[in-house]
């Protein structure tokens, strides 16, 4: 079966997503739209698949999308379902937004008509970067959607990497976790990275070495489905050295600094 999707916003996420959905089942590049107000970002989609539509801050293909798909910063959402909500068809359409902070209760108002009309199908949908390689993590809550709409939302996120259904309650949480947590798996390699010059190594040369060592451990971790402590037991030799760089960390607040990131990165409900 054929299905269409709008994706408003193809910055640094809405592109990354085309690019993705090109590639997997769900879409063919002909019925993928994708509209921005910059013609820089649709002329490199374009460039990258001719047949990726693209269109100048015009939302006409929203009438005829299965699928609509916001990827605009977050202060833009409101203005953009203005614009779109009267052409939408509630009961056939699904309604993505993956605007981190604005969560569905805001969603679910600003959809509504002024002739009054049952609410689409909504999903809060929050990946993170790495949705460029196709290994986001991605967090997806739903609300008026039936299961068939939910596997569907699924599957286009699967393909981008993995992605799990949650309660929207745990959304906010969880995307400190997986979508801001990312930068500081990034911030980590760029110490290990300022140490290892230290030590002697070139740049991209330590990098290679930490990033690789990042890949092994969290392969170990999603393989084995240890908790943590009993893969760094494993490492760490009573007497060695690693407990001495491990015991330098703890001293330094590494724990403590991780979790007060986190939860400083929790948004506001
Ligand atoms: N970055 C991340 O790691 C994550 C981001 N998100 C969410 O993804 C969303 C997009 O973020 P990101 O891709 O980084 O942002 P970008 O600014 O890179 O992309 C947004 C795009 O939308 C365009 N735009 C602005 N207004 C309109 C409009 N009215 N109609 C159509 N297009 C418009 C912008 O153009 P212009 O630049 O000219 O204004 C820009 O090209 C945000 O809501 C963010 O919260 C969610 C999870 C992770
Ligand atoms: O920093 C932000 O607000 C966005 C949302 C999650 C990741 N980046």
């Amino acid at each position: 079966m054929r299905i269409r999707i709008t994706v408003i916003g193809g910055g640094n996420m809405g592109s990354a997503i085309v690019r993705g959905l090109v590639h997997g089942s769900v879409f063919r590049a002909e019925d993928i739209t994708v509209v921005d107000i910059s013609v820089c970002s649709l002329n490199s989609l374009q460039e990258f698949n001719s047949s990726i539509r693209i269109s100048l801050a015009n939302y006409d293909s929203v009438r005829e999308s299965d699928v609509v798909l916001l990827a605009v910063k977050p202060w833009l959402v409101n203005k953009v379902i203005e614009d779109i909500k009267e052409t939408m068809n509630y009961s056939q359409q699904i309604l993505i937004s993956i605007a981190a902070s604005v969560n569905i209760a805001d969603i679910n108002r600003m959809l509504k008509k002024s002739k009054g009309e049952d609410l689409p199908a909504v999903f809060r949908v929050i990946p993170n970067t790495a949705i460029a390689v196709k290994r986001s993590m991605t967090l997806i809550a739903s609300c008026n959607a039936s299961s068939k709409q939910e596997e569907l939302v699924l599957r286009i996120f699967s393909e981008l990497g993995n992605a799990v259904l949650l309660d929207e309650e745990k959304i906010s949480a969880g995307l400190a976790i997986t979508s801001c947590g990312i930068a500081y798996c990034f911030r980590y390699i760029r110490a290990v990275v300022s140490a290892g010059v230290e030590l002697g190594f070139y740049p991209m040369e330590v990098q290679e070495l930490a990033v690789k060592t990042m890949l092994g451990a969290a392969v170990l971790l999603d393989e084995n489905k240890q908790p943590t402590e009993v893969e760094i037991d494993k490492v760490t030799t009573p007497g060695g050295l690693t407990i001495k760089g491990l015991n330098q960390l703890e001293s330094k607040g590494f724990s403590s600094a991780v979790i007060q990131a986190v939860k400083a990165s929790v948004a506001e409900s």
